[in-house]
């Protein structure tokens, strides 16, 4: 029998999920300022088809129509991202009624049309103004987070099924800091690593203060994870493959899941780089979560000698390859190592060339079965324990991709930006096909 919804759990979540800066647009509008994506986007290079977030989607104005998209699906769940410099532009202080009232509505528009607002607090847009004062480097951003992110919650409550604080930490602090392809674009491991710490007190911070607020909702952090195989079982490689995993992986997970950085890495990094550590800091980011987002993308393929990846090797429009068994991979080592709450697979998804066909469809076969691909290997992972109660797609839309702007194309739904046009592409029609269980006779 072909991979069935019915082979999971009935009561298994499949959601769909985007990001405030990717899709929302209306970059200057209700009281919105700056956030250092919009500043990123402004210096020249940066992107790579030097577009920005001034219109994306336009899903501002258009959300009620994506909203009955994701209803026509099937889908039960949407996550989506809330962007701060909407609900307090400056970063701290006065609070835009008009920002909250968007995030109201559209929360109200899911429940009213059967799908579950799951929301992300952070997803890379931070005020500008904050920046301006070191941003994530500077201790005090943490304190404005857990400000910011009360605010939301008080406000959301908790028709908001779960609070996600953050949105993979790993790309915030070393692919922003440290390799600079993100926003602020700096090259400073230093830095980097005083912004991770500074996103671990903050996710401890902000627990603090929804906890406060007694809400039904679950709270927890979403982290990218990349599991790393040695190319070779040569003892380079698997050191090579250690270290990728400890600074991609356990630098994240353990403060989080175990109160404490992971020594071989601490001791890796040296004392010229390593963050300012206040006692306090890892008990308060280790606070338990009702559940744990991972985003899986591939694997890396680890060798200290060079070796590639051999002829054949399938690889996504982004250059990843395409590795569906490093999901369950991943999934079983998280439930080997770590005591773990509630997993949800928060962004799985791929890129690739879609075009709108002549018959005006976009027959993006390759996502349905990398799709499908994931979602078996997903299954395998419940099948030997795992406790993974969801999965989300990504993405809804196809939507600003951060460096590459709007050149890779990650939607179920095709977005033709010169009239905002969606096209539902044959992966969604087939998830469609998937949810659609039939009614027992
Ligand atoms: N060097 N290098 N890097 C590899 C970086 C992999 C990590 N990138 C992600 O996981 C991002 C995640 C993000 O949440 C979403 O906003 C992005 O649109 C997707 C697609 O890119 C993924």
């Amino acid at each position: 029998m072909p991979l069935s919804r019915q082979h999971f759990p009935s009561n298994f979540l499949w959601g769909t999920a985007t990001a405030s800066f990717q899709i929302e647009g209306a970059a200057h509008e209700d009281g919105r300022l700056p956030s250092i994506w919009d500043t990123f986007c402004a210096e020249p290079g940066r992107i790579s088809d030097g577009s920005n977030g001034d219109v994306a989607c336009d899903h501002y104005h258009r959300w009620e129509q994506d909203l009955d998209l994701i209803q026509s699906l099937g889908l039960s769940a949407y996550r989506f991202s809330i962007a701060w410099p909407r609900i307090i532009p400056t970063g701290t202080g006065a609070i835009n009624e008009a920002g909250l009232d968007f995030y109201d509505r559209l929360v109200d528009g899911l429940i009213a049309r059967g799908i579950q607002p799951h929301v992300t607090l952070y997803h890379w847009d931070l005020p500008q103004t904050l920046q301006d004062r070191g941003g994530w480097e500077n201790r005090d951003t943490a304190y404005a987070f857990a400000d910011y992110a009360a605010v939301v919650a008080a406000r959301l409550g908790d028709r908001v099924k779960s609070y996600a604080t953050f949105n993979e930490p790993w790309c915030v602090s070393i692919l922003s800091n440290e390799i600079g392809h993100h926003a602020p674009g700096k090259q400073d491991r230093k830095a980097a690593l005083a912004v991770a710490h500074h996103l671990h007190l903050a996710h401890g911070l902000a627990l603090s203060r929804l906890r406060a607020l007694n809400l039904t909702s679950q709270l927890g952090i979403v982290l990218n994870l990349t599991p790393a195989y040695p190319a070779t079982d040569n003892e380079a490689d698997r050191t090579a493959a250690t270290l990728a995993d400890g600074k991609g992986n356990r630098w994240f997970l353990d403060p989080i899941l175990k109160g404490q950085y992971p020594h071989d890495i601490w001791e890796h990094y040296g004392a010229e780089v390593l963050p300012n550590v206040l006692p306090g800091d890892l008990e308060l980011a280790s606070q338990p979560i009702d559940f744990l987002g991972v985003n899986y993308y591939s694997r890396a393929f680890v060798s200290a000698g060079g070796k590639t990846l051999p002829e054949g090797t399938e690889y996504t429009d982004m250059g990843w390859e395409v590795y569906p068994e490093g999901l369950r991979d991943l999934l079983v080592r998280l439930h080997r190592d770590y005591q773990l709450p509630d997993l949800y697979i928060t962004e799985n998804g791929a890129a690739y060339p879609d075009v709108v066909s002549e018959d005006g469809q976009v027959h993006d076969g390759e996502r349905t079965q990398y799709l499908q691909r994931h979602f078996q290997s997903a299954l395998d992972a419940v099948q030997a324990g795992v406790p993974l109660k969801g999965y989300f797609v990504w993405s809804l839309l196809d939507n600003f991709e951060w460096a590459f702007g709007y050149s890779k194309r990650f939607g179920i739904v095709h977005v033709d930006y010169a009239t905002q046009k969606r096209t539902v592409k044959d992966s969604a029609l087939w998830l469609r096909d998937f949810l659609r269980v039939p009614t027992p006779a």
